[in-house]
């Protein structure tokens, strides 16, 4: 099995709605059938309650609330690089500031930009139950979106196909 710790830990990222948690799942569950040791992470579990209570009333989140959410993404994608795995977690990361923060800790990350329509991500959004998160704040979702920019090591792909066409695209670009 290949030695996850020389591998970049990816960011699977996007809007709400974009695809991050089964897109990322897949994406670990394909590493894992290849031979890496990969582990899956959530970000919204990460959030202190205060921010999931603050969305769920259909506020958008400042830079503020996000810092400490931040911090212990950061801590969790060390945690599980140094435990031998490449870490791959779902995480907005909607500014160029918030990627900026997570690479601190982690300067090789990998970031999969989930790039859609707000048509596209509403209407997947429309079939969804979150713990949290109003379908409401969509629109502040994308007008906080800083798309990646070309010194970040991204690929941006393409979410209108099938989970494993998505899946297969971010597989062509993984370093
Ligand atoms: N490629 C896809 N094709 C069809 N539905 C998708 C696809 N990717 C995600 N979905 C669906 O879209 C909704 C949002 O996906 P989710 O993973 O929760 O996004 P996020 O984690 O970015 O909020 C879910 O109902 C999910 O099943
Ligand atoms: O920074 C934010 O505003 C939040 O992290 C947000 O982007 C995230 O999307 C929510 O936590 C809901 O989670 P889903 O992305 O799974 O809908």
């Amino acid at each position: 099995m290949a030695d996850a710790t020389r591998l970049p830990p990816v960011l699977v990222m996007g809007v709400s709605g974009s695809g991050k948690s089964t897109v990322g799942e897949a994406l670990t569950a394909a590493l894992v059938a290849r031979g890496e040791a990969a582990e899956f992470v959530d970000a919204d579990a990460l959030h202190p309650q205060v921010n999931k209570d603050k969305m769920h009333e259909g506020i958008p989140l400042t830079d503020e609330d996000r810092r400490p959410w931040l911090d212990a993404c950061s801590e969790r994608i060390a945690a599980v690089q140094a435990s031998g795995s490449r870490c791959v977690m779902a995480n907005s990361a909607l500014k160029r500031a918030y990627r900026d923060r997570l690479r601190e800790d982690a300067p090789t990350l990998f970031i999969a930009f989930l790039d859609g329509s707000r048509e596209l991500i509403a209407e997947r959004q429309s079939h969804r139950h979150h713990e949290y998160m109003p379908n409401s704040l969509l629109d502040s979702q994308f007008a906080t979106l800083e798309r990646p920019e070309s010194d970040e090591a991204f690929g941006a792909v393409a979410i209108h196909g099938s989970v494993d066409e998505t899946v297969a695209q971010i597989l062509a670009v993984l370093p």
